[in-house]
């Protein structure tokens, strides 16, 4: 049986792109991908065990977090990571006519602002419309001589469309770090983990008092971000990444240990590897 993935469709998205490439660290021989509609849809195709992986994007370096992607690893605080993986994005405007002619740009709204700098210079008077993914905005160009998409060059062959200039990312760098999810058993070793978590309630020296459990164990922090709780104005969840040293091979399990009781809820998405992708 193949390994099913699900991954931000349709075809030529960079989640496909990150998909392929965490297929292959994972030494995975027969895989099938599934393409879904949105992030949500893909987080739930796996929930659902209608795959038993899912590849979703999770941090940008230009714009940050990815919302869609946070908020649905909150909603299925069960799932685990498997690994991670940095992608270098380099987005083409892409369509059928010239630049003069194009007064409509479609994209995912992630690659919008990484590009809206080059928008703004560019084709100021272009209307921006988002679409689900970069691919999907190639896909719904194809064939019209008005309207372009910002998507990757591997979109445009696969949708047979032209470069109509390259690269248009605001930043050079610009990199996006992919996650593979999984169900079941999280592991407890590798070279981050990332967990998310609740506070009991709104109180002074609440979140210190939880990050002061890393700073106790020497754990460094590589990330912290919040999101809205979603239940009332000033609430909070907080997700945060941890570096786990390789002579700490206890450090998850005693940092968990000691979060869970200052904690509403906690969720521990357990230790991963990650790597970098050097050519995208
Ligand atoms: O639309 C795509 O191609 C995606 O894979 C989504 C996504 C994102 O959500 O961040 C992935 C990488 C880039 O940052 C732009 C878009």
């Amino acid at each position: 049986m193949p390994t099913r993935i699900a991954y931000l469709g349709p075809a030529g998205t960079y989640g496909e792109q990150a998909s392929r490439a965490l297929a292959e660290l994972e030494g995975l021989t027969e895989v099938s991908f599934l393409p879904c509609v949105g992030l949500r849809a893909v987080v739930e195709c796996l929930a659902q065990a209608g795959a038993d992986a899912a590849v979703v994007p999770v941090e940008n370096s230009v714009e940050g977090g990815v919302t869609a992607t946070l908020d649905a690893l909150w909603a299925h605080s069960d799932l685990g990571i498997r690994r991670a993986l940095v992608l270098p994005i380099r987005h083409a405007l892409l369509g059928s006519g010239s630049l003069q002619d194009v007064t409509e740009v479609l994209s995912h709204p992630q690659a919008l602002a990484q590009c809206s700098g080059w928008l703004a210079a560019q084709l100021p008077q272009a209307l921006q419309l988002p679409t689900s993914s970069t691919a999907e905005a190639a896909r719904m160009v194809a064939g019209s001589r008005f309207r372009a998409a910002i998507a990757s060059r591997k979109a445009g062959l696969e949708h047979g469309l032209e470069e109509l200039a390259y690269p248009v990312n605001d930043v050079a760098g610009n990199r996006t770090r992919f996650l593979l999810l999984h169900r079941g058993e999280r592991r407890l070793e590798g070279d981050v983990a990332s967990l998310a978590f609740s506070m009991h309630r709104n109180a002074p020296g609440a979140l210190l008092e939880a990050l002061a459990c890393l700073a106790e164990q020497g754990l460094n922090m590589s990330r912290i971000e919040s999101r809205p709780s979603k239940r009332e104005l000033g609430e909070y969840v907080f997700f945060v990444d941890v570096e786990l040293p390789a002579q700490q091979p206890e450090a998850l399990s005693t940092l968990v240990a000691a979060l869970t009781p200052l904690c509403e809820h906690l969720a521990h998405f357990g230790a991963y590897p990650s790597s970098e992708l050097v050519s995208g």
